[in-house]
């Protein structure tokens, strides 16, 4: 049996929920169907999940909520009119709504999470009233009646193992189950979510309590590409990759995948395959354990802004036993979680997402850093991209490292980070955000021209 996803863009209006409907009518093997709230119907729409987060802050801020919360409900009053379903599910969907909102909302992360949720919650309801009124055996099923729990805290939620057992009953449903995406449930019965993007770790998860033979994440793209298609120009497509190159291009930046959805499908040894609702005949992307070599060495490159800089210099730091222990007390006692860590003689950086960080937690930081280690320079710089080059052939693979440097040097952008994976099927360039589209596109002729291919 096969696991489906369907993220915001295909069932962002009933048009797209129809097509879902086609597909999952297509093949007998598709039982589990993971959805998202309903997102983007054209470029300059607004995601459902985001219309909620406007809800969840007006209403903590003691703001007027009847008009983020009517937006909401005329979202799934326009699917639901044009599926040709009656008033009954949006009057469920404007309870449901209403219900959240009424609740304690004493503890801000958690009434964010419980309203946020709303959008898959109610898009699985709308989704399974629709596959029922065209005859098909279908039922919503919800997170905690299955057993999906997770551990705290909210967003960074990652499954339970003791789910899997529990969500594998899924499997043997005789109907096919609609089931949201992006939020599960703590063992006292909290409701949490996981990340922006999280419906796709749902449907690994699922896949992987299943055993299914494959995990379908269908989206608006006919495959992955080699480069973001919103930055670089008709980027080659790939046809095969392995769960590691994937979950390297994810984490910085190729937005198709969330970079968390791997490890559960990878651990059940579950294949997943990237595909198109509006293109479902094309074959998509296979990610797998192993996959046939391939001419080119790199098998992608993705960048991603969003991350920061915590630069701390002191003389002779190489000779101070503990000063990178004693550093990383600090971060972890700030609750900040970091990505690389290049270091010199008498300096290191640490390369962490930004958002962890707020003003005054920055300054707190350089204070710590600078009192407690007595360090001579401690700066942090918010403005920097990483751009990651992947692919199993760049293991011994020489002269790669130098053919990037050469592309970098063509386009006069300055290296200020250089990182290559223990496992060298990724290498990492940290760089000024400004300049994150100008090298992407330098290197991706590097390594994908036509007239290099095999170098
Ligand atoms: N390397 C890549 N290959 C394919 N799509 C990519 C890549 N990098 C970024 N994307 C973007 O990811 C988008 C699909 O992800 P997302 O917007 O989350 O869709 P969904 O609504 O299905 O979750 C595509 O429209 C594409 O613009
Ligand atoms: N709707 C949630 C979860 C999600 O995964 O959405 P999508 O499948 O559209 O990326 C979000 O916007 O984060």
């Amino acid at each position: 049996m096969k696991v489906c996803k369907f993220g915001g863009t295909s069932v962002a209006s009933a048009q797209q929920i129809k097509k879902v409907a086609s597909i999952i009518q297509a093949d007998p093997a598709r039982r589990i169907v993971v959805v998202s709230a309903p997102g983007k119907r054209h470029s300059g729409d607004v995601k459902v999940t985001d219309l909620l987060i406007r809800l969840a802050s007006a209403a903590l801020m003691g703001d007027a909520i009847q008009q983020p919360l009517q937006a909401v409900i005329d979202r799934y009053t326009e699917i639901a009119d044009e599926l040709g379903l009656g008033q009954e599910i949006i009057d469920i969907i404007r309870g449901d709504l209403t219900e959240r909102l009424r609740a304690d909302s004493g503890q801000h992360d958690l009434y964010i999470d419980s309203i946020k949720a709303a959008g898959e919650d109610n898009s699985a309801k709308l989704i399974a009233a629709y596959f029922t009124s065209i005859g098909m055996q279908a039922d919503y099923v919800n997170p905690h009646t299955a057993g999906l729990f997770v551990n705290n805290p909210p967003e960074r939620a990652q499954a339970l193992s003791e789910s899997y057992g529990q969500l594998a009953a899924l499997a043997d449903k005789p109907s096919i189950t609609v089931f949201p995406g992006f939020f599960a449930y703590t063992k006292s019965g909290m409701l949490r979510t996981f990340d922006r993007g999280g419906s796709d770790i749902t449907g690994s998860i699922l896949a992987a309590a299943a055993k299914a033979e494959l995990y379908e994440n269908f989206t608006d793209v006919d495959c992955v590409f080699a480069a973001n298609p919103q930055v670089v120009d008709n980027p080659v497509e790939i046809e095969q990759m392995t769960y590691r190159e994937m979950r390297e291009l994810s984490y910085a930046g190729f937005a198709v995948l969330h970079d968390e959805a791997l490890m559960p499908a990878y651990r059940a040894s579950v294949p997943l395959c990237i595909r198109n609702t509006n293109n479902p005949s094309a074959p998509g992307t296979m990610i797998v354990a192993e996959r046939a070599s391939s001419p080119r060495p790199v098998t992608g490159i993705s960048a991603d802004s969003g991350f920061s800089t915590l630069y701390v210099g002191k003389y002779l730091m190489n000779r101070e036993v503990g000063f990178g222990r004693k550093l990383l007390q600090i971060l972890e006692e700030e609750e900040i979680s970091y990505e690389h860590i290049p270091s010199g003689i008498d300096n290191l950086s640490v390369i962490l997402r930004s958002h962890q960080l707020d003003d005054a937690k920055e300054q707190r930081i350089i204070e710590r850093v600078t009192n407690e280690l007595q360090a001579d320079d401690v700066h942090i710089r918010n403005d920097f991209s990483m751009i990651v080059l992947v692919g199993e052939g760049m293991h011994n693979n020489k002269g790669l490292t130098a053919r990037a440097a050469a592309a970098f040097a063509r386009t006069d952008v300055n290296i200020e980070m250089i990182n290559q994976g223990s496992s060298e099927v990724s290498l990492v360039f940290g760089i000024l955000k400004e300049d994150e589209g100008k090298i992407l596109n330098e290197l991706y002729k590097e390594f994908f021209a036509p007239a290099l291919v095999g170098q």
